[in-house]
């Protein structure tokens, strides 16, 4: 709906001829049009320069009159008295020609009728002329020439005495028409008939003015007669100009779902009794840790757990270890407790196998918690590419031999028609040879072993297009944790392949059993949650809510309460891992928990050893690929049945090959290691790819021989089991330095991790949330440190820390970034210190042609 536009009152202006022109005057020549389309960014139209109008009048032209006049009166005012006197002849001649009949009479006003249209259009033409000769010396009228000429005849003498009459009229004729001065110049000498034309211009040019007077008085008038007032209405403001605030923008485009979310303080914990949760079943949960529900998880679970209300979607956007996960797990674990068959009810997709373990944990302390009280023991499988295909197909998907002839008879049927499939080689129909072969007469059955299944998209997608009897049927949870990754990259379409299955109904299968609801239930987490519809849509989420954890927005990035961030600069770039060894060794390197602090750590034993000849290696083992993916689904979705078996197969045997080498590097360990050293906390450095992780793990290993022991590496080419394994030594402080790419940035849970160095700048404000959100996790305290170099600094302050001019971040965060120096000063690092770096790298070098992967000086 528009407002009705009024325009501002027009200042009234006695009609000019230029003004009279009907287009004039039924359209204001003001630019403003009431109803124009406003489009930021570009300028109003300039102002049209007023074109100078010719005066022709054409009726197409003429202004709105006064539909109270007849044409014919018009047309006589128009016309004039001679028309008039034409008229009274017609009159006459009609009388005279009474006795005709009454067609001819009828033909006889008509063509009446048309001369004084005619006398109307000639005059029109007439004063034209005079318009255009208005500007000229008034002895040229239109007849100026035959004036003079009558001027020259000597019968005018006559007319002698009638001449101070005549003057006196003249004079008076000026005044009254000063235009028609030239006409009078030589009155004796014009001719009726032209002194008449010229009277007839000269009225209807008033009467013309008068009408368009009138009509503009009447427009305006009826405009004014329009009061804002009487119709509550108001002029159409003009729009202001737009300012392009992104983030304000997209709130306000954002749908109501995503502008109004149901947002908590961070600090809110209730007891779990108080949100629904069994007080036999809470009592579990607090022996695992979990005594009160943290912030989200308060928002979280009265929405998911059954209830008479609403029943609909759940997004997630909470700050890096709030507790997103058990907010998820318990109500979705507490439903599937109250099923009695084993059917696959719930599926969990995360971004990496790392993720997957770690979820596979708080899944199994849920399901403890409500195997209780008459609660089924849900079963928790997981899907992600660790193992040989056929091994997780059948962890996931139990068989059973039934008699069945008929079956059995279809059966055979299917594989007589596979068998002619492969001799034509035709494309696969989608039809898999069976598991296990049948016995006479009998079919195999399917069945569910899992109740939950944890996967990475790319190994689910195998499962749905190869696993015999792995439906999707039954499951009415999905969960999509790290949405925001796993929707931006769409690993084998694994949404689309996903949603078409869940979309599938089959009668009561999908019911909740505590609550008369049924269908699917989609919760989708994030700490950076993205606010993309276009991939929000792709879940196609039903009566969705947003939870929001307070001081977040969706879209923002909020980082944990009691994260301390701080950044270093790197005056001499080609020094930086001295710099990297002095922060190690600095005073900052404290523990921040004081119930984490530990004493000294002695090296030596089998684990650190293993450990930090591990992550001093930069094997071709470790280094198989450098991609550096942080993402177990591409790795696992690109492979075949098949050739996952082999692989995965094969990666067993690797394994055992590296920790063949791994004994034998020990103990060609180039530098001396020493017998104890102490390292009061635990540090996670992330670098920019796989290979600047192996390198700068050795070269610590080298800068600073003591603290090997305890250094890891994690990288996406690093084998599972191994990173496992890095993980454990990390959690138990038998590791206290990790040197990792990306692909522990997101979600990994080290409870006891205290510091985040970011040795390379990450790429992104996303990437920064989740490395740095590795720390300070859980209510904890934890510190982050960035190395910035001279040409990060702008982007770094910019970015990152949304400081300095015209810088927008959308990180938020409880304090600024502290600046801080490592080193005394211009000259930061010895000579000595120098030549033992230059040393370090020429081994590196030496290692790196030796086989290894290695770096020159920066
Ligand atoms: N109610 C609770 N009481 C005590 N500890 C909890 C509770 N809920 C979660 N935790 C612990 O908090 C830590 C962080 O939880 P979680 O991994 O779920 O965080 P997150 O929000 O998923 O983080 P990220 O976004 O980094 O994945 C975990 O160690 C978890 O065990």
């Amino acid at each position: 709906m528009y407002n009705r536009y009024i325009p501002p009152a027009k200042e009234k202006q006695a009609p000019t001829h230029s003004q009279t022109t009907p287009a004039s005057s039924s359209k204001p020549l003001s630019t403003a049009q009431p109803y124009a389309r406003y489009i930021p960014g570009q300028a109003p139209a300039p102002p049209a320069p007023a074109q100078p109008q010719k005066i022709v009048f054409d009726d197409a032209n003429l202004p709105p009159v006064d539909h109270s006049k007849s044409t014919r009166e018009i047309d006589e005012e128009l016309t004039g008295s001679a028309t008039q006197k034409k008229a009274k002849k017609s009159k006459s001649k009609q009388s005279e020609d009474v006795a005709d009949d009454g067609v001819d009479q009828e033909a006889k006003e008509s063509r009446s009728r048309k001369r004084k249209r005619e006398d109307v259009d000639q005059t029109a033409i007439l004063e034209d002329k005079v318009v255009e000769n208005e500007d000229a010396t008034p002895a040229s009228g239109p007849d100026g020439d035959n004036a003079a000429a009558a001027h020259a005849n000597p019968e005018n003498d006559v007319k002698q005495e009638r001449k101070p009459k005549r003057e006196k009229r003249k004079k008076k004729k000026q005044e009254d028409y000063p235009d028609a001065e030239m006409a009078d110049a030589d009155d004796d000498d014009m001719h009726r008939k032209h002194r008449s034309v010229f009277e007839k211009v000269q009225r209807s040019l008033k009467i013309k003015e008068r009408i368009v007077e009138d009509s503009t008085k009447k427009e305006e008038g009826e405009e004014e007669a329009e009061p804002a007032v009487e119709h509550g209405l108001e002029p159409l403001p003009q729009p202001e100009p737009v300012t392009f605030d992104e983030s304000k923008l997209a709130y306000e485009t954002l749908p109501p779902w995503l502008a109004s979310p149901v947002r908590v303080a961070p600090d809110v914990t209730r007891p779990f009794v108080e949100l629904g949760i069994s007080p036999e079943s809470s009592k579990i949960l607090e022996s695992k840790g979990f005594k009160d529900a943290f912030a989200v998880q308060t928002a979280v679970l009265p929405l998911l757990l059954p209830s008479p209300d609403r029943q609909g979607d759940v997004v997630v956007a909470a700050p890096t270890g709030s507790g997103k996960t058990l907010s998820y797990v318990l109500p979705m674990v507490h439903d599937i407790s109250k099923d009695r068959a084993t059917r696959l009810r719930a599926l969990i997709v995360l971004p990496t196998r790392d993720l997957v373990q770690q979820v596979q944990l708080a899944c199994e302390a849920c399901t403890t918690a409500f195997a209780i009280s008459g609660g089924k023991k849900v079963k928790v499988g997981t899907a992600m590419g660790n193992r040989v295909f056929k091994e997780e197909q059948s962890i996931i998907v139990g068989e059973e031999q039934r008699y069945d002839p008929q079956g059995y008879q279809q059966y055979l049927q299917k594989q007589n028609r596979l068998v002619s499939l492969e001799d034509s080689d035709d494309e696969d129909d989608g039809l898999d040879l069976e598991r296990t072969e049948p016995l006479p007469y009998h079919v195999v059955a399917h069945e569910s072993k899992v109740d939950i299944l944890i996967c990475t998209p790319g190994r689910l997608v195998e499962h749905i297009t190869k696993t015999p009897g792995f439906s999707l049927d039954y499951v009415r949870w999905l969960i999509v944790d790290e949405a925001d990754k796993l929707l931006a990259q769409d690993f084998q379409q694994w949404l689309d392949t996903v949603t078409e299955k869940l979309s599938v109904e089959k009668p009561g299968a999908r019911d909740f059993p505590s609550s008369n609801k049924s269908g699917v239930r989609k919760v989708i987490l994030s700490a950076t949650m993205t606010r993309d519809l276009s991939l929000l849509n792709g879940l196609k989420l039903s009566r969705p809510r947003l939870v929001v954890v307070e001081g977040t927005k969706a879209g923002e990035q909020n980082l944990p309460p009691l994260l301390r961030e701080s950044a270093i600069k790197i005056r001499e770039p080609s020094l930086k891992p001295l710099y990297l060894v002095d922060l190690l060794r600095s005073k900052h390197m404290v523990s921040v928990n004081q119930e984490d602090a530990v004493d000294e750590v002695s090296v030596g034993s089998e684990t650190s050893d293993s450990e930090a000849s591990s992550a001093s290696s930069s094997s071709a083992s470790d280094s198989e690929s450098d991609s550096d993916s942080d993402s177990d689904s591409d790795a696992s979705s690109s492979a075949s049945s098949s050739s996952s078996s082999s692989s995965t197969s094969s990666s067993d045997d690797d394994e055992a090959e590296e920790d063949d080498d791994d004994k034998s590097r020990s103990r060609n360990r180039p530098f001396p290691t020493a017998k104890k050293t102490t390292f009061p906390t635990t540090v996670l450095i992330f670098t920019k790819s796989n290979e600047a992780a192996l390198r700068l793990s050795r070269l610590l290993v080298l800068l600073a021989p003591d603290l090997a022991p305890l250094i890891g590496t994690l990288t996406s080419s690093t084998k599972t089991s191994r990173r496992t394994r890095t993980l454990r030594a990390f959690a138990q402080n038998k590791l206290r330095i990790l040197v990792a790419s990306d692909l522990v940035s997101r979600g990994i849970d080290l409870v006891n991790l205290e510091h985040v160095i970011n040795y390379d700048l990450p790429i992104s404000e996303t990437s920064y949330v989740h490395r740095v959100g590795r720390t300070a996790r859980a209510g904890r305290r934890g510190c982050a440190w960035t190395l910035v170099e001279h040409a990060e600094a702008r982007r770094f302050w910019r970015d990152f820390a949304g400081e300095g001019k015209g810088a927008v971040t959308t990180i938020g965060r409880s304090a600024p970034i502290e600046r801080i120096r490592i080193g005394d000063g211009e000259t930061e690092f010895s000579e000595e210190r120098v030549q033992e770096y230059e040393r370090a790298l020429e081994r590196l070098r030496a290692e790196a042609v030796g086989g290894g992967g290695g770096e020159g000086r920066k």
